[in-house]
């Protein structure tokens, strides 16, 4: 089964419409990537996989989108968000909350565990999944915001993984950080995909070949192509693909 299938999607903002029908069968256990230049629509679609978009007041959407086939409009939109959670482009921890708590908030609020115990297990096990432990579990008290940017976005995936969700959503997850964080995230995301359906967006081709399966090219609100990574870098059947890989697109 897949992890999530769109049908005949549409998003409009107001009257503009920016996904314009897209029909796409993303499988279980692998890194897809979202890929096309700026405006295309890639975070607007990320955004219907775990209904977050609803909660803008002038988007709407017409068409499905189904979670191990079942649509999420007739799930409950909490635990949409607890099985499909997401990393933004910004690292988002909340600042002035411990690093413990930043991890453990989601936890305590989605009842996910007992006691106190078995809280601390989850944190301990959703930071080392993030390849944070090592770094923090001395510090655990500390405040969020004294960590660097890269450790920040490590600390939002171990706060989502936490959750322990079935897919991941990640938005341009490394734009904001430096070479080396950046390569931390991008080996993260070939270890999280052993035990769980990872969607990334990124501009940039060259991510895409590095770290995803599967890889769909977005442009203006269309898919254009979608396929085996390996299959549309080597050898795209479209001439936009063609361009936007070769660099020959705005
Ligand atoms: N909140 C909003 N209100 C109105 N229009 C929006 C909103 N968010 C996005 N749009 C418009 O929808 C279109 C798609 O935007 P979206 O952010 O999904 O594209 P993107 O491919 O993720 O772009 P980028 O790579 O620059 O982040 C753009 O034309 C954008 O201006």
């Amino acid at each position: 089964m897949n992890a999530i299938e769109t049908v005949n999607l549409r998003v409009w903002y107001g009257n503009n419409e920016v996904i314009k029908g897209v029909d796409l069968l993303i499988p279980q256990n692998v890194c897809f990537a979202i890929m096309g230049p700026s405006g295309c629509g890639k975070s607007t679609l990320l955004r219907t996989f775990n209904r977050l978009l609803e909660l803008n007041e002038i988007a709407r959407v017409e068409g499905d989108v189904k979670l191990f086939g079942r649509s999420v409009y007739k799930m409950n939109a909490v635990e949409v968000r607890r099985r499909v959670g997401m990393v933004f482009q910004i690292p988002n921890p909340f600042p002035h909350m411990s690093i413990y708590d930043n991890v453990a908030l989601g936890v305590k609020y989605n009842k996910l565990v007992k006691s106190k115990k078995e809280l601390d297990e989850v944190v301990e096990w959703a930071l080392k999944k993030a390849a944070l432990w090592d770094e923090v579990k001395d510090r655990l008290k500390d405040k969020a915001s004294q960590l660097s940017g890269g450790q920040m976005q490590r600390l939002c995936i171990a706060r989502a993984l936490a959750l322990k969700p079935d897919v991941l959503l990640m938005d341009e997850p490394t734009a904001n950080l430096d070479p080396v964080s950046a390569s931390k995230v991008e080996e993260l995301i070939y270890e999280l995909k052993k035990e769980l359906t990872i969607v990334i967006v990124t501009h940039s081709p060259a991510q895409a070949s590095r770290v995803s399966d599967y890889v769909a090219f977005l442009y203006m609100g269309k898919l254009i192509e979608i396929g085996k990574t390996e299959e549309v870098f080597e050898n795209p059947k479209n001439e936009l693909t063609e361009r936007y890989l070769t660099g020959r697109m705005g």
